[in-house]
């Protein structure tokens, strides 16, 4: 089996074309390529399939072979995988791209003949909590914050797929991520499971944060958690329309004006 290892701002993933390719437990593909010891080493796994509703469709799987709607690191990759290797035409100007969170259209950016960056519209963020989801009693959840036994203040967000945002005083690197992390992406009142991100405000233009992601654990980067945390931080009156979030792997800048459609640019970079 071919495949190729990308990653946007160092969140990970292995790609392979499966527009030819049979029906395959790809979740158990997933778990075992990903392995950093065992397997190929990844965040997960990407497939490039047929789609009839854009130019192609993108599956991601999890390093625990679970599906997440959308990745936002792994789409900008998947459009210069797409791009490069000619299965879209170099000359268009946009890739549209169907996800199981809705169709995205990914701009690339490049760097003489190769592309290195993207930029992605990410959709609209959701609030409600059935759209999260997250099981919460509605008086709570109406200003999309509720505290759990770490005496944590949550806000929700889902970019598709969903997200939970803490703001925190001390430095991320300090936080008990590893501890703290897996209790809440498990947490009872996520029927789903949950992302969960860590944010300190450096200015009203930058804030540093730490991911750690369902099904995956902590990355370097996370493209859809970055959107949650720029939507997240405007909503709650840190940053205005447009911030860059600073992430162990690299930096990722969210545009969103409160309204529309939240847009994701960072980095896309082959795995070597
Ligand atoms: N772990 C995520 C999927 C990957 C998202 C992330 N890698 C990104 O760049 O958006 C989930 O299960 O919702």
């Amino acid at each position: 089996m071919e495949f190729t290892k990308m990653h946007g701002a160092g969140n990970d993933y292995v790609y392979v074309d499966a527009r030819a390719m049979p029906e395959h437990d790809w979740g158990q593909l997933s778990q075992a390529i990903s392995d950093r010891h065992f397997g190929v080493g990844s965040d997960g796994l990407i497939l490039v399939m047929d789609s009839d509703v854009a130019d192609l469709k993108m599956r991601m799987f999890n390093v625990d072979g679970s599906e997440g709607e959308m990745c936002g690191n792994g789409i900008r990759c998947f459009a210069k995988y797409a791009i490069e290797r000619g299965i879209v035409p170099r000359s268009v100007g946009e890739v549209t791209i169907d996800t199981m969170a809705g169709v995205r259209t990914v701009v690339p950016r490049y760097d003489g003949s190769e592309i290195n960056a993207a930029r992605v519209s990410m959709g609209k963020p959701r609030f409600a909590p059935s759209d999260i989801p997250v099981n919460l009693d509605p008086a709570i959840s109406l200003n999309r914050q509720t505290i759990i036994n770490f005496r944590l203040f949550l806000t929700f967000v889902s970019m598709g797929n969903p997200h939970a945002v803490t703001f925190i005083d001390q430095p991320v690197e300090e936080f008990p991520l590893h501890n703290i992390g897996p209790l809440v992406e498990r947490h009872p009142i996520f029927p789903k499971r949950v992302n969960f991100e860590v944010v300190n405000i450096r200015d009203d233009g930058n804030l540093d944060a730490r991911v750690w992601e369902r099904g995956s654990g902590e990355t370097m980067a996370c493209g859809t958690g970055a959107c949650a945390i720029g939507v997240a931080s405007r909503l709650l009156g840190h940053t205005g329309d447009r911030v860059a979030v600073h992430l162990p792997g690299g930096t990722l800048t969210i545009d969103w004006d409160g309204t529309d459609e939240v847009y994701l640019e960072g980095p896309a970079g082959r795995g070597f």
